[in-house]
């Protein structure tokens, strides 16, 4: 069975103070009555504190970026070594900010993966199409290119280190939410598309998460698709209790 996973991707939100109170009240949550692996994504300054705060609790830790290089003149990056140093199992790669406002290629991404892998983070890989793309009926072209090209090069054991989150651009921060019938069906393109690079055995393991709108309000129908293995929540994961409420929902 392939793991369940719900992932708080914080952004660019929270002070320390905020960090350690938000952590605090997850911490209260009783989240062994879910089925979900709980990840979360606090921004770089609050990984350590985070990680300290963290001692007896399920809850793992992600970074939202890393850098490509080992270590040297690369002035505000953050290395795997140093993630790994301060408690990250976890790193996302691909998130359509990044690709988006920071000029991410998938070349350069593909450079990520393999860092990552390199120092044993675990990673969740973003791919998703933005609104002309979808309105052009491109959206499985567009994802398939961005796994080829971003992912493909690593073997299928480190693709056991690997999670997808598909993330419709048009559905991040919108409000607006592709429905559990277009998540289905391009989560289940995602998994033919795995199962045509490598085999089916490592598709039927992959876990596939959606990302875009997730709210305690729609989480349990889209997680109720066949090929839909859980969440990456932006806003919603602000909030202890919507947070909750859809890691409640496995
Ligand atoms: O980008 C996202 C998670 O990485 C989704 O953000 P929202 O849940 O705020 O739409």
């Amino acid at each position: 069975m392939r793991t369940q996973i719900v992932a708080g991707n914080w952004k660019m939100n929270c002070s320390l103070d905020e960090s350690l109170h938000l952590l605090n009240e997850l911490k209260l949550k009783d989240f062994s009555k879910s089925n979900a692996e709980v990840i979360i994504a606090p921004p770089y300054t609050n990984l350590y504190p985070i990680h300290q705060n963290l001692k007896n609790s399920s809850i793992k830790i992600s970074s939202q970026n890393i850098n490509e290089n080992e270590s040297g003149a690369f002035t505000g990056e953050i290395s795997p070594k140093m993630l790994k140093s301060v408690g990250v199992e976890y790193v996302i790669i691909g998130h359509s900010e990044r690709r988006a406002i920071y000029n991410e290629s998938d070349a350069l991404l593909a450079k990520k993966v393999t860092a990552a892998l390199k120092h044993d983070l675990k990673i969740m890989f973003c791919v998703g199409e933005v609104l002309e793309q979808r309105k052009a009926e491109k959206h499985f072209d567009v994802v398939k290119e961005q796994l080829e090209k971003g992912l493909f090069h690593i073997s299928a054991s480190e693709m056991k280190n690997v999670v997808i989150a598909y993330e419709p651009v048009w559905a991040i921060g919108t409000g607006e939410t592709a429905s559990p019938e277009q998540a289905q069906e391009i989560h289940e393109h995602i998994r033919k598309v795995l199962a045509e690079k490598y085999n089916q055995d490592m598709a039927n393991q992959t876990s596939i998460l959606y990302g875009g709108s997730v709210k305690p309000n729609n989480a349990k129908e889209i997680f109720a698709k066949k090929d839909v293995d859980g969440g990456l929540i932006g806003g919603a994961s602000l909030d202890a209790d919507s947070f909750a409420e859809i890691v409640m929902s496995f």
